[in-house]
């Protein structure tokens, strides 16, 4: 028998998609001889990852400078209780070469099993930057976006463009999600042919701020995986367009076609655009700056006298002050938890009439709190503009700071 093209239980291994029509032999060859990278091993990454790494693809890149936390596990399936505080990208490495949990027939104890071996991983622990992006991407063949910000975003859009790679774009938040190719073929659009105009930064909300469900990053996240395993074995239409995906939604799926590149984009649109202007460019301040910082911003705003911390009110609580005392979360926020004496009055019907939030009295004191100490600010803003020179105060860090400086048995969420 001549030598064949593959180990021998890789025919067994993969056999069920060799099988496919359009798969076959040369589509398991092709995978194993490609590579990707998977920039962010959270909520989307995890599940590219997972798939990628047991179709067989020969090298996987994963980039990830954070470490896990509780908050991640319920999305980011491929990290455990066991790798808290371990960086992501080797907790993800290290599942997608070992991450199946089965059963044990005879005994059965429960045994993590190494179901892919074969492949290689390769671990960057390091942030993405402008500074760093090209010499690192270059060695793959096709890039995952499954981060979580405009910065990144249009830093993987710009290398792919130069590289001429195509960016398998993934997006997600609270019920929904989004999926795009850029740079697919030559006229595919990028990132900045669609989107030329970065969100303010206050518009673009990460997970912890928003909320997402679980599934939906999952469902996301192997679409990615989904369309790159088509690019890499040929059985993509090369046709660009937009996946918009709504758990919600009757019915959930929606497609859009996307235009060729725009003659005008400063990137794809643009011949001379090259690596010196991708060095030069600061990805965080096209973006708007770094996110405002509202405890500063309160500061700047001359309000630093109206600001109580969580131990000035558990003060006014226990010597039973009179207090007007209101939370501006979300009704769905408040729902999970609350202080016994505080009211919910979500921050848009504050906003709305502050004037109905304000007590009787002028001299019982208004104290505001929110989740992190940044809507209240906004909140207070607006009671003082309604009733100036009365005591209105917002909670400096909020109900995290409460249960992190005042009472530990107050959830964190
Ligand atoms: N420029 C970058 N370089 C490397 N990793 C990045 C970059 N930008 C984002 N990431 C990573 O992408 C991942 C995005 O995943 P996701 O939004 O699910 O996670 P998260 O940041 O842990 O979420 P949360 O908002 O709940 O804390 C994160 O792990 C983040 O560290
Ligand atoms: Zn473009």
């Amino acid at each position: 028998m001549a030598l064949l093209p593959l180990p021998l239980l890789d025919y067994q291994r993969y056999g069920r998609q060799m099988i496919l029509d359009g798969f076959g032999l040369s589509g398991q060859v092709k995978l194993k001889q490609s590579s990707v990278v998977v920039v962010g091993a959270g909520g989307l990454g995890c599940p590219a990852l997972q798939y990628l790494a047991a179709a067989g693809v020969g090298t996987i890149g994963i980039i990830d400078d954070d470490i896990v936390e509780l908050s991640n596990l319920q999305r980011q399936i491929l990290h455990a209780e066991s790798s808290l505080g371990i960086p992501k990208a080797e907790s993800a490495a290290d599942s997608a070469k070992r991450w199946a949990l089965c059963k044990h027939i005879h005994t059965l104890e429960l045994m993590r099993i190494r179901i892919n071996s074969s492949i290689r991983v390769d671990v960057i622990k390091d942030r993405l930057t402008a500074q760093n992006a090209l010499d690192i991407l270059c060695g793959y063949d096709i890039i995952l976006d499954c981060t979580d910000n405009a910065p990144t975003r249009y830093l993987l859009s710009d290398a792919s463009v130069i590289l001429k790679k195509p960016l398998v774009s993934g997006a997600a938040q609270k019920y929904e999600g989004q999926l795009v190719i850029y740079s697919l073929g030559p006229d595919g659009p990028c990132y900045r042919c669609l989107f030329p105009k970065p969100p303010a930064p206050e518009a673009a909300g990460t997970c912890e701020e928003t909320g997402i469900l679980g599934v939906v990053t999952g469902i996301i996240g192997n679409l990615q995986a989904l369309e790159t395993i088509k690019l890499l074995t040929g059985l993509h239409e090369m046709k660009p367009s937009m996946l918009l995906f709504s758990a919600l939604g009757t019915p959930p799926f929606r497609s859009i076609k996307l235009r060729s590149r725009k003659a005008d984009c400063v990137a794809c649109g643009n011949k001379d655009f090259n690596l010196s202007m991708i060095m030069e460019t600061d990805y965080v301040q096209v973006c708007g700056g770094p996110r405002p910082d509202w405890v500063q911003l309160g500061l700047a705003n001359g309000h630093a006298g109206h600001r109580a911390t969580v131990q000035d009110l558990k003060k006014l609580l226990d010597e039973g002050q009179t207090l007007n005392l209101i939370d501006v979360r979300p009704s769905t926020e408040f729902g999970i938890c609350q202080l016994a004496s505080a009211r919910g009055v979500p921050l848009h019907e504050l906003v709305a009439k502050p004037e109905s939030y304000l007590p009787a009295d002028r001299n019982t004191p208004t104290y505001i709190l929110c989740r992190l100490g940044n809507d209240s600010q906004i909140a207070a803003d607006a009671l003082r503009s309604s009733r100036p020179n009365c005591e209105i105060r917002d909670v400096i860090g909020g109900l995290r700071a409460w249960s992190k400086e005042i009472d530990p048995n107050f959830p964190i969420y």
